[in-house]
């Protein structure tokens, strides 16, 4: 088909002619020219992320990929040979995990049949992952069924996987770069990929549930035990609290629900559904022959149910689930691993949260980690109530109507409270927020709305705030200086970041900031990393992170000498006595013990030295 047919045909279709094509090809069509403004006439080359973009992509999506890979694994086992590709999307259409055959790499890539390629279809046009995002619906876009002429060579086929709230989580597409001019030729392709999301959607829940009773299903008792169609989550009173989609289209038939609407069947009992009470739960348990297992949904169609019991809860401590990635970037000692538990535990509910620790310590890190494993849909929105003059805080932070007071913005403006609707606020500095606007933020906190600046209006907001400080806020309360009752209100959980000099992972830290700040792999030479490792960081993560961008951008090879650390290092005054320690230290690679006989010395009064002048020990 030449260019012009093709884009005729989309035009013809458009203003709603008859066609061949399927009506969700027919549908993302009208997407790309309606909402995305596409034009058929103008090939668009595939876009493929930039390392770093995809590698953030793959770390959000971490869980879901290992969950899925077993499963990815088994299906490119069963079409290796054909030429298909396989590809697993994000539910922004970033393809973050890929099978493909090594040999056709540049072809796949130039096809954007690979990692980090960008299927959206506001960018793409009609293609299998974008139409599957928008329809939510296992479907095969085959060649010039493409928007864009770029892809029609292509056939890919796609279907959804949904996570056990019922959201679309990520996508799996199988694409061929050539295919058979039918369309029919991949049904087979259809029947896999919807078979493996089923299955991934299926580990899915068993991973995600330990207290709870699983409840697989099937239509008919052969697969029931092996490969069921569907399952649900119960908890002990009979409420739905997890489901795969096979089980939530079935949950909502029964009720003559729209299974697109999860919050109509998650937290309801399951007895609105099904002829089951959670008592009836142990008689459908492998004990039992499978065509006993029988169930009625409320529509008249009859199951084949099993039921799995949760695990007892052992008294011991059960194993900890694993961090939500965005933690586990924080750090790596046993002390903090027990600190980053405890903060999954809290990103998990909307408690509020203080952090408190010396500047520089990494408390907006730890907030921003929080809200990206809290998984609220809301952005995350911070301010520093130090930095901000007391006169402009409070239309800052609430928000302000048209006119409200001289210089007011004419259109009136947002406030940080409002943009926060839905996420996080995280107000750094807290102790320093004016006694007038913590009166203020107390009332937004306990009324859950926001009055902006002159208005009349009050606006509900859900927010979640995590505060931070650097000052001791409960002696602050006690000179009056903080109010007691916004104290308590925030002080709900509690996280304490260490100060650098006390962190047993110092070098890990650096190796992980170092790698920020060069392109090419650096090394630090050994006194270089015993000067670093000596210093005391008043400024602590800060301080480091500076310290090693400056070193980064001086060095001119590979290397990190002594003299690329910024001066303090290599002694700004050379004659100071801790200067001279601190060379003397780094010229014996940090070991106390070879600086004590260089010295003529023993070992303790190289250590009262280097207590009394704030110089840290080795490692
Ligand atoms: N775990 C970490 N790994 C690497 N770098 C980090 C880590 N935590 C913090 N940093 C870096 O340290 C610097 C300070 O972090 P952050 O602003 O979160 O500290 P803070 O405690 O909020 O500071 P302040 O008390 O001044 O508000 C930033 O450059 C940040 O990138």
């Amino acid at each position: 088909m030449s260019t012009a047919e093709h884009v005729r045909e989309i035009e013809t279709a458009w203003r709603g002619g008859t066609s061949g094509r399927d009506p969700y090809v027919i549908q993302s069509w009208r997407r790309c020219l309606d909402e995305y403004h596409l034009d058929p006439a103008v090939n668009c080359e595939a876009v493929i992320l930039p390392e770093g973009r995809l590698k953030e992509h793959r770390q959000q999506s971490e869980e879901l990929i290992n969950i899925a890979r077993s499963g990815l694994e088994r299906l490119f086992g069963h079409v290796s040979g054909q030429n298909y590709v396989l590809l697993l999307t994000n539910r922004q259409g970033i393809a973050v995990e890929y099978f493909g055959d090594p040999r056709h790499e540049r072809d796949l890539r130039k096809a954007g049949l690979y990692l980090g390629a960008d299927w959206a279809e506001a960018r793409a046009g009609t293609c299998a992952v974008g139409a599957c995002i928008a329809t939510g619906e296992a479907l095969t876009i085959h060649q010039t069924d493409h928007f864009d002429m770029t892809h029609t060579p292509l056939s890919c086929t796609a279907a959804p996987i949904y996570d056990t709230t019922g959201a679309l989580s990520a996508v799996l597409d199988i694409s061929l770069l050539s295919s058979p001019r039918e369309k029919i030729s991949q049904s087979l392709a259809r029947h896999l990929v919807t078979t493996t999301t089923r299955r991934i959607e299926l580990a899915n829940l068993m991973a995600q549930t330990s207290r709870q009773w699983v409840l697989r299903f099937a239509l008919s008792p052969e697969f029931l035990d092996v490969d069921p169609e569907g399952a649900i989550a119960i908890d002990h009173s009979g409420r739905i609290v997890g489901m795969t989609n096979a089980a939530a289209r079935m949950l909502a038939q029964a009720a003559g629900l729209d299974w697109r609407q999860p919050e109509m069947l998650l937290g309801q009992k399951v007895s609105q559904f099904l002829n089951l009470e959670v008592d009836g739960l142990p008689n459908l348990t492998r004990g039992r022959p499978t065509h006993e297992r029988v169930l009625r949904a409320r529509d008249g169609r009859m199951l084949f149910a099993h039921a799995i019991e949760p695990p007892p809860r052992s008294r011991a401590r059960p194993p900890s689930a694993p961090l939500p990635p965005a933690l586990r970037e924080i750090g790596q000692t046993p002390e903090i691993n027990q600190l980053l538990e405890k903060a999954a535990r809290f990103a998990r509910t909307t408690l509020p949260v203080c952090i408190h620790g010396e500047t520089g310590t990494g408390k907006e890190v730890m907030a921003r980690a929080l809200h990206a494993a809290s998984g609220l849909k809301g952005q995350f929105v911070a301010m520093n109530c130090a930095a901000i003059p007391e006169t402009l805080a409070e239309a800052e932070l609430f928000g302000h109507v048209p006119g409200a007071f001289t210089g007011a913005a004419p259109k009136g403006r947002k406030g940080l409270v409002e943009a926060a609707n839905g996420g996080t606020l995280f107000l750094d500095e807290i102790g320093d927020m004016p006694l007038i606007l913590q009166t203020r933020l107390l009332r937004v906190l306990a009324e859950q709305e926001v009055q902006p600046l002159g208005g009349n209006n009050p606006l509900p907001v859900q927010i979640r705030v995590i505060s931070a400080s650097h000052r001791d806020l409960a002696a602050l309360v006690a000179e009056g200086r903080f109010r007691e009752d916004l104290y308590y209100r925030l002080h709900a959980a509690t996280l304490t970041l260490p100060p650098l000099r006390e962190r047993a992972d110092f070098d890990w830290l650096v190796e992980r900031l170092l790698a920020r700040h060069s392109p090419t792999q650096r090394r630090l030479t050994p006194a270089a990393w015993a000067a670093l490792r000596a210093h005391h960081w008043p400024g602590n993560l800060r301080e480091l992170d500076h310290c090693l961008a400056a070193a980064s951008a001086l060095c001119e090879d590979d290397e990190i000498t002594l003299s690329d650390l910024p001066e303090t290092f290599s002694g700004g005054d050379p004659d100071s006595e801790a200067a001279q320690l601190r060379a003397a230290l780094a010229q014996c690679q940090g070991n106390v013990s070879a600086l004590a006989r260089r010295l003529g010395v023993d070992r303790t009064t190289v250590h009262r030295r280097m207590r009394r002048l704030h110089l840290k020990r080795h490692g």
